[in-house]
């Protein structure tokens, strides 16, 4: 059972939006391996790909989703029915800090997209293309027509599961385009910047060094916005041998298993265990390597939590908060060690959100605190990093001196990879 798009027509806050006809488009179909086969149609690239194929619940906020590289290797999966009426964004737009306007990465990061309904046609001022376009040009495969309900409810009883989108010809049978498993997979070194790289902040006060696992423009933006000049690292890079010329350590959000990534978590057990004051913070894979990193260990989440109206507690507060995710994985929370305490915690599924030590200045959350999209109820976990980063500052005598050292080691452009 699936939705056919034959001349829907949908009335939108800007006009009229009317689908195209199905007639036109390429057969597709989406095989879960040892699962259902959801059948639809092709509106992206002419490409058979393999995947995970995971759910998101966002009712807005395609562009950025699908340009989040925690999403690398995936097939996405929205619920919202209609996807596409607002078009796409251009990636050439950029803000006063030099990132992204539109998008958290330059490229589509996922494998592929499944809609129930794909708009072929869009209006939004900010529009240059239609998602279909968009998916083509990228070389990403797209297909619409599927039951995203039925497909939802399987996925949630049997969990995230592999499965492959096949076009045309192919997708009449099983084919012979592997089930990948994008689990096996060093999925960050894909996505994490080969180089160093600076962003000078426009009157700066601190500076960051950030661990790039995957991160999103809007991590890095809302660190610049609260004037830090940034150097962002290759996820391997030695953090240790340099940390001591910075007021604070970030580790940003990326895709795939934590435990993936051995070289992270032990340079940042080199790095705690040589600065006992200093500021870090991580957001999503970030506070999985970090928990890692402090003897904790992480698990598999059934399906994960993908979504922009999660309820997580602040368990320091009391307060509930409303908070954006993209997450397979989890910190056990049971195996936190005593140093360590739970900071949040997931309303749906009581799942860790969050930690924060004891004594010293560090802290992380499972959920986006950037939230691009979804609401911007914890984006004070910035300014809270900041004021650690002041402390810091005041006790070993400010740091901005150590700007020109900065400036002489790594490039001042932002190199996009
Ligand atoms: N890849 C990790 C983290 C995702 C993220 O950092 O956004 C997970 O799926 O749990």
């Amino acid at each position: 059972m699936f939705s056919l798009l034959s001349k829907n027509v949908h009335k939108g806050a800007l006009g009229t939006v009317r689908h195209s006809s199905t007639s036109s488009l390429q057969k597709a179909a989406l095989r879960i391996q040892n699962g259902p086969v959801f059948k639809g149609y092709s509106f992206g690239a002419n490409k058979n790909v393999s995947g995970e194929a995971v759910f998101t619940t966002s009712l807005v906020g395609y562009p950025e989703s699908m340009t989040d590289p925690s999403y690398r290797g995936q097939i996405l999966c929205f619920t919202q029915p209609l996807i596409g009426n607002y078009g796409v964004p251009s990636s050439a737009v950029k803000d006063k800090y030099n990132l992204l306007k539109y998008f958290e990465s330059p490229h589509i990061q996922c494998k592929a997209i499944v809609v129930g309904d794909a708009a072929m046609e869009y209006s939004h001022w900010t529009a240059v293309e239609s998602l279909s376009d968009w998916c083509k040009r990228e070389g990403v495969a797209a297909i619409t027509g599927v039951d995203t309900r039925a497909l939802v409810s399987y996925l949630r009883e049997q969990g995230s599961s592999l499965s492959k989108l096949l076009i045309g010809e192919a997708a009449e049978s099983e084919s012979n385009t592997p089930y990948e498993d994008p689990s096996k997979l060093n999925l960050v070194s894909q996505v994490s910047t080969k180089s160093p790289f600076k962003i000078p902040a426009l009157s700066p006060k601190s500076n960051i060094l950030v661990i790039d696992c995957g991160v999103k423009e809007n991590i890095l933006r809302n660190l610049v916005k609260r004037d830090a000049s940034i150097t962002v690292v290759p996820y391997d890079f030695p953090v240790q041998n340099i940390i001591s010329n910075y007021d604070g350590l970030f580790i940003t959000n990326g895709p795939g298993d934590p435990t993936t990534c051995a070289a992270t978590i032990k340079n940042l057990k080199a790095t705690m265990a040589q600065n006992h004051d200093l500021p870090i913070m991580g957001i999503c894979l970030g506070h999985q390597l970090l928990a890692l990193a402090s003897g904790a260990h992480t698990l598999k989440l059934k399906y994960g939590n993908r979504a922009h109206n999660i309820p997580t507690l602040d368990l320091t507060t009391g307060q509930c908060h409303i908070t954006s995710q993209n997450h397979g994985y989890a910190v056990d929370a049971s195996t936190l060690p005593s140093d360590f305490e739970q900071y949040f915690i997931n309303l749906n599924d009581m799942s860790n959100e969050g930690m924060i030590h004891k004594t010293r200045p560090i802290f992380s959350t499972q959920f986006h605190p950037e939230a691009k999209g979804g609401p911007l109820d914890t984006s004070f976990l910035f300014d809270r990093f900041f004021e650690n980063v002041q402390t810091y500052q005041k006790r070993n005598h400010e740091t901005l001196s150590d700007l020109a050292f900065l400036t002489k080691e790594f490039p001042q452009e932002r190199v996009f990879f």
